[in-house]
């Protein structure tokens, strides 16, 4: 199975609430249309007549309300074709005019969530997620079938629905119903309408139109976690209890092991005896020594030892777990500021990265953890893990539109390379079904 489609597998419960709606939203007010359509690249200036065919070649317009803009847009899918096929799938309108290749082959090589220098691992240092990949407007060109029966006219019309106040407000509804908050979702939608109003729009179309929304939102926030020459490296690890950390650390141990690097962790929550195992199994797992200490003591203790091993034996990295008991923010506070102070005596610049790992099935408490970790901590970027077998897929839109964070992975399975790095557009393609 393609990359592509492992994270869509791994996302369909986010991806198929979003389909779903699609469906019932397109359905509900739409009517059967034979007449060629095609989303337009880009926004035009002003409102194109609903019965227009598609502009063979239409003009990119600026999008005044899109802040993280890239600088380049890709150009969409233009179809300059009748793209009206028969619905080979069970869908009402499974035909969008520019129709993906269902089993489209991405090649990719072995990825990791982090930034490796290039004489390590094939991939480059400053891009190691910048996987060849064609662009949509190159891969969604008409297959055979579909420019065949395109051509000679369908027997079955693709459902479309006139894009007007009542679908906005529809789409909106469903985007925060996935998670995506509420200013996120009325920007996308309003970027989404934006010279769009009054086209009628196929299924296809909008999640085309949806993915690509998405992705220019989480474009500048997928950085893989950078590896400095520092030795040893320092990354704190941060969350609330049972969001993934000790997992998390288990998966990265994993992926520096197997990209040459020496790790060493600290089992900083030491007030859970069954959380320091856990880590001592994950610690196995990876092949990476585990520093514990007796339940209760103090972790920053720990924490100055772990320091002093890894600078002894040379490490590349050390991985710091720490507790997530929120319910007393203070002490946790404390405990936080006193590992910084502790492992700072012997590098004035640790930790190097403070990683918030997040928890999916949280929803829009994501958020809120965001918000308060960021007082208790300098977090310098974001792991979220527990995609897979969760509808709220879509907090990680909101969180990139509301916080910028640097999302360096998401998780989406427990077993230990279930840790995949961030691409956007995978990402927009996966939680929107765009691509399938
Ligand atoms: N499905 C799924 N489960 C995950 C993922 N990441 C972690 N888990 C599971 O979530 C549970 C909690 O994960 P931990 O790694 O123990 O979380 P923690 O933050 O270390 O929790 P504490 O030790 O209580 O602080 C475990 O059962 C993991 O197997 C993921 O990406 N997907």
């Amino acid at each position: 199975m393609s990359f592509f489609g492992k994270l869509k597998s791994r996302l369909f419960k986010s991806s198929s609430k979003i389909e779903e709606g699609l469906d019932a939203i397109v359905e509900e007010g739409g009517e059967p249309d034979r007449e060629p359509q095609g989303v337009p690249a880009d926004p035009e200036p002003t409102p194109a007549p609903p019965e227009v065919t598609p502009p063979a070649d239409p003009e990119p317009a600026p999008v005044p309300d899109t802040p993280p803009a890239p600088p380049e847009e890709t150009p969409a899918p233009v179809d300059p074709e009748p793209e009206i096929t028969p619905d080979p799938g069970p869908g009402p309108a499974a035909l969008p005019p520019a129709d993906p290749e269902p089993e489209r082959p991405v090649e990719r090589p072995p990825v990791t969530p982090l930034e490796i220098p290039a004489e390590d691992v094939p991939s480059a240092p400053d891009a190691p997620l910048e996987v060849p990949v064609e662009t949509p407007s190159e891969s969604r060109k008409p297959g055979l079938m579909g420019r065949l029966f395109g051509r000679g006219g369908s027997e079955a019309p693709v459902m479309r629905r006139t894009l007007d106040d009542d679908m906005l407000e529809s789409l909106e509804e469903l985007l925060i119903s996935a998670d995506m908050g509420v200013d996120t979702a009325l920007r996308v939608t309003a970027n989404m309408a934006e010279g769009r109003y009054g086209r009628k729009l196929s299924v296809p179309e909008i999640k085309e139109l949806l993915s690509r929304e998405v992705a220019r939102i989480m474009e500048p926030v997928a950085k893989p976690l950078p590896l400095y020459p520092t030795k040893p490296q320092v990354v704190l690890v941060v969350g609330v209890n049972g969001s993934g950390k000790t997992t998390t650390i288990g998966k990265l141990a994993s992926q520096f092991k197997a990209a040459g690097k020496h790790v060493v962790i600290a089992a900083g929550d030491t007030f859970r005896a069954a959380a320091v195992e856990q880590l001592q199994v994950w610690g196995d797992r990876a092949g990476v020594p585990v520093l514990t200490a007796p339940e209760g003591s103090d972790p920053a203790s720990l924490a100055f030892d772990a320091m002093t091993k890894a600078q002894a034996e040379g490490a590349d990295l050390l991985m710091i777990d720490t507790a997530g008991r929120l319910q007393n923010r203070q002490d946790l506070m404390e405990e936080l500021a006193k590992i910084v102070r502790v492992i700072r005596k012997k590098d004035p610049e640790a930790p190097h990265n403070t990683l918030l790992v997040l928890d999916a099935t949280t929803g829009q408490n994501a958020l809120n953890q965001v918000e308060t970790f960021q007082k208790l901590a300098d977090v310098t970027g974001l792991v979220m893990t527990k995609l897979d077998g969760t509808a709220k897929g879509g907090v990680l839109v909101a969180l990139a539109d509301k916080f910028g964070l640097p999302i360096h992975a998401i998780g989406v399975g427990e077993q230990i390379d279930d840790l995949a790095p961030f691409d956007p557009e995978e990402f927009a393609a996966a939680l929107t079904g765009s691509a399938t």
